[in-house]
Order: C-alpha cells, then sequence, then structure tokens
C-alpha cells in the first residue's frame, strides 16, 4: 500500500502540482485538497498519513506571510462536525504521522506554533520567519548544511551539502531569545542552515545566507522529526534537469530533493504501513 500524502491548496497556494508530483515520484499517493474541503468536512485528515503545506502567497502575504491562514486555520471548525481543524492536525501529529511545510508551508507551521514545539508544546509559538535583511524577494538556488545529529525523518541519509532553490520575500528565521536557540541546537532540531559553498559551514554572508536568518536557519524539525519545516523548495528539485548547471555538471540521476520525500514514504511503510 502507499503512503497517502494530502497536499493543501487554496487561498494563494501555488506549489501544489510540482510538491505533489514530486511526492508521485517518491512512491506516495498524493492528492491536492482544497482547505474547503476541509471545513466541509468532505475530506478528513484521518485518510491520510503524510500531511503537506506547500509554498506560496497564502492571502497575499498580508499581515505578514501566513498570518492570515495561521488565524483561519487555529480557529476554523468543520462545517457540521463542528470539530476544530487545529485538533483534526494535532490528532493526525499524534498519530505519529508526517508533516512538511515548504517555504510558505514552513511559515505557517511556525505562525501556528506546530514548530518547533519545544519540548512537545504543539501550538506555542517561540519563533519566526520575518522580512529578508535585503529587503527584498530573493529567487536564487543555496547551499545548506544538514544537521546529521538531527531526528529529523526527511534528512536521513542526506549529507554533504545539499543545493536547493529559494524563493521567498519572509524567508529571515529568528527565535524569541537566546534559550531557545539554545534548546533547538540541544534537540538537534535545527535541521538546514545555509551554508557557504567554499567551507562548508553555515554562514551569515550574503547572498549565500538570502535573508540573514540568525544562525543561517533554514529548515527545522519539532522534537520527534516528524514536522519538518523549510525555507527552500527540494520538490523544485525532483529531476537532475531542474539544475541551473545540469548541462554543464555531472550530477547523480536521483537528486537531493526526491530523496528527502523518499524517506518520508519509507519511513511510513516502515512504521503506519507495516
Ligand atoms: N515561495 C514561497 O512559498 C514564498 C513564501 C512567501 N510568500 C514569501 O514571499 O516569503
Amino acid at each position: 500500500m502507499k503512503p497517502r500524502a494530502l497536499v493543501l491548496s487554496g487561498y494563494g497556494i501555488n506549489c501544489e502540482r510540482e510538491t505533489a508530483h514530486t511526492l508521485r515520484l517518491a512512491g506516495a499517493e498524493a492528492e491536492i485538497v482544497h482547505f474547503s474541503e476541509l471545513l466541509y468536512g468532505e475530506k478528513h485528515l484521518r485518510d491520510y498519513h503524510l500531511l503537506c503545506f506547500p509554498g506560496g502567497f497564502l492571502d497575499g502575504d498580508h499581515l505578514g506571510a501566513a498570518q492570515a491562514a495561521a488565524h483561519r486555520l487555529r480557529h476554523a471548525r468543520v462545517v457540521g462536525s463542528g470539530e476544530r481543524l487545529l485538533d483534526q492536525i494535532l490528532e493526525f501529529i499524534e498519530a505519529g504521522k508526517l508533516v512538511i511545510g515548504i517555504c510558505n508551508g514552513f511559515q505557517l507551521l511556525v505562525k501556528l506554533g506546530l514548530l518547533p514545539a519545544l519540548g512537545g508544546r504543539y501550538g506555542e509559538r517561540r519563533v519566526s520567519l520575518t522580512y529578508n535583511d535585503s529587503g527584498r524577494f530573493e529567487d536564487r538556488w543555496v547551499w545548506l548544511r544538514v544537521n546529521p545529529d538531527s531526528p529529523c525523518v526527511f534528512t536521513r541519509g542526506l549529507s554533504g551539502l545539499l543545493y536547493f532553490p529559494v524563493r521567498h520575500g519572509e524567508g529571515k528565521f529568528v527565535a524569541q531569545d537566546e534559550d531557545v536557540l539554545r534548546e533547538l541546537f540541544r534537540k538537534g532540531q535545527i535541521v538546514l542552515q545555509y551554508a557557504h559553498p567554499q567551507t562548508g559551514r553555515p554562514t551569515q554572508e550574503y547572498p549565500f545566507n538570502p535573508n540573514g536568518s540568525v544562525e543561517a536557519v533554514a529548515g527545522i524539525c519539532d522534537p520527534t522529526g516528524r514536522i519538518f519545516g523549510l525555507m527552500p523548495h527540494p520538490e523544485a528539485f525532483n529531476h537532475f534537469t531542474n539544475h541551473p548547471r545540469w548541462t554543464r555538471e555531472q550530477l547523480p540521476p536521483e537528486t537531493p530533493g526526491l530523496k528527502l520525500f523518499k524517506n518520508a514514504v519509507a519511513y511510513l511503510r516502515e512504521t503506519l504501513l507495516s
């Protein structure tokens, strides 16, 4: 049986087709579902194993990226049953399933407090993603260092420097205080950091760090490693010809973007579907 992935769409999300395509290449059954279908009870998260919040421009980034959508999700109730959508998501997490938020989806997870969920406290907001230091939208490929000691399910076995595209105006990661950052490091919840291609080390240097994120943070997970959010777009590197220099460089046939989703599929097969 293939793991079933729900890829959310609507209200300005624009990467759902590309993300669903990559999930299918990775071996999942991916279904694009509109927010309204969840709201009207036509679809229910209990029927899926992976929940994906794709990139885009939810509500036109008004009030800050994903801010309005976070409020909508926090307070919305399913028509008929009256169930809170957020409770559906919390049950989904409780059931050992996987959640990934990419770019706008990461901003949404952070603004909902589902990431970083320090100490397993889901819903508590301790970090944010705000305007890039450059003051403009950044659309470029970046190098990323993967934390090999992170519990993150999605990055298992990925090593060396990854190369993914970013496309965002509000990607600067900030934390409430130093203690939050310390705990994130201690628990391995900092999964990806923007890196300098020469040294391979996390960097604050522009343009390698495209937004000025503190500690060069590009992606984090919850303490279980089953909820993952990242600003770069792994789904946009699903084939070697996506790479900007694919005609000039010798590239392995399987991209790290695809591997990331294959990890999720393998994990679900081993745990929930075995
Ligand atoms: N590609 C995206 O998901 C962009 C996210 C958001 N709209 C931003 O500009 O920051």
